[in-house]
């Protein structure tokens, strides 16, 4: 296509994206799914026409660019990385005064780094679009720095730019070691960190990463507080348990957004000793947490549902085959088993929306062996563990990213 017609075609989008904000819609903050019905139009139309513009900006940059260029600038990112690890090990975005911006020198005295290095490495930063220098020496902040004052997204920064990437390195070794690439002490994290621990037995003897880790996954993993099923089992007595529910943050907005449903947070023993200090008192008796490794049987008996945010993905088949058996004592007929992730498209191509869940996959692959999987992959999955899960079904909302695989338990 030619430079025009891709110009153009974005400019349809930009119009359209432009009536949204002379609307006065918030287009900052889509990740929420809370909200009103009009909201929730609003996120899918905003996200539809965002979606558009962001493949054609990509496609004209990738012609802009010529193919050399192109693979160039992304190769980049590795490099990048030296730019995200500072900002988050010196704790840099609270550092900059929001009005007047802070110099180079005074970042570093803070800091405890020698200044030289320090300003380089922030002024490649500058070249991402994250912080301004508005005179030189001086760093200041605009809105996509300021994102950053938000700790658990700076620890997001962090957990990415300094662990992840280290996993990342030893992927390709990990799979030529152990080409079985099933199990979770096999894999470029065990390699990176020579570790025979899983990552997360891991965390829980490195209280710094887990900490780290922790807040990184309450960044980026929106909470699924809507959707009807809450509101079908929402009626006195109704439990649903959160399996691997990390520092508590999904179960809580989903007591928020019900009126009856207990929520009770499992995870490791370390994570649980955080999230009982996470749980405000006005929730106290809607949210309890305790200390269940789900692989063994499962504690909790005959709850509604037995929700799993984004853990299966951790797991290769195998392990996730032994976490669906150990539920399988502990529920009752009707029991739900709600599994909230990625769903994998079976064919890649170059678009925005593949993006993130390919990036995500492979994130698995080197941090546990793990996967983002497809319709197919699950469906196999509960048929494996046991022919009793009933049918599965995938309950797919236009305004997240995630998507509800249900199977009810029919014994
Ligand atoms: C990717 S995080 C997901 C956390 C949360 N469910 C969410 O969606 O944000 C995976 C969680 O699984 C927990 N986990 C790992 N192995 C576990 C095990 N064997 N038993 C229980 N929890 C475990 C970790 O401690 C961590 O909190």
């Amino acid at each position: 296509m030619s430079f025009t017609a891709l110009a153009e075609q974005l400019l349809e989008e930009a119009k359209k994206l432009d009536s949204h904000v002379a609307a006065g819609r918030d287009v900052s903050n889509l990740a929420t799914t809370a909200g009103a019905p009009d909201h929730k139009n609003f996120v899918v139309q905003f996200k539809e026409s965002r979606e558009r513009a962001i493949n054609t900006a990509n496609e004209f940059l990738r012609q802009a660019y010529g193919p050399r260029d192109y693979v160039r600038e992304k190769l980049s990112s590795g490099t990048d990385n030296i730019s995200f690890q500072a900002l988050y090990r010196y704790d840099i975005p609270p550092k900059v005064n929001e009005k007047t911006g802070t110099t180079f020198t005074d970042l570093a005295k803070q800091a405890g780094v020698p200044e030289e290095p320090l300003a380089r490495i922030l002024r490649n930063a500058v070249t991402l679009g994250i912080f301004e220098e508005p005179s030189p020496g001086v760093l200041a902040h605009n809105a996509i720095s300021r994102s950053l004052l938000d700790p658990y997204w700076l620890s997001f920064m962090g957990f990415v730019a300094q662990d992840l990437v280290k996993f990342h390195t030893r992927a390709l070794d990990a799979i030529e070691k152990w080409p079985a690439v099933s199990e979770p002490t096999e894999c470029g994290f065990s390699l990176a960190y020579q570790s025979k621990d899983p990552l997360f037995l891991h965390f829980e003897k490195n209280p710094e990463i887990a900490m780290r880790a922790g807040k990184a996954f309450r960044a980026v993993h929106n909470t699924t507080d809507d959707g009807s099923i809450w509101q079908e089992i929402d009626r006195p007595g109704a439990v649903m348990v959160d399996v691997g529910g990390g520092h508590g943050h999904i179960a809580m907005a989903i007591a928020r957004a019900t009126r009856h449903l207990k929520c009770v947070v499992e995870d490791l023993p370390g994570t649980v000793e955080i999230t009982k200090k996470e749980i405000p008192p006005e929730l106290e008796g809607r949210v309890q947490c305790q200390a269940q490794d789900f692989f063994t049987e499962q504690q909790w008996k005959g709850a509604d549902v037995y929700f799993f945010s984004k853990i299966m993905h951790d797991w290769s088949d195998a392990y996730c085959i032994k976490i669906l058996r150990n539920l399988i004592p502990a529920m009752k007929e009707g029991s739900t088993v709600v599994v909230n992730e990625w769903l994998v498209p079976e064919q890649a191509r170059a678009e925005n929306a593949q993006r993130f869940i390919r990036l995500a996959d492979l994130t698995m692959l080197s941090a546990h062996n793990g996967k983002e999987r497809t319709k197919g992959d699950w469906r196999k999955l509960f048929k494996e563990a046991d022919e009793r899960f009933g049918a599965v079904e995938f309950v797919e909302w236009p305004w997240t990213n995630f998507v509800h695989i249900l199977s009810v338990w029919k014994p």
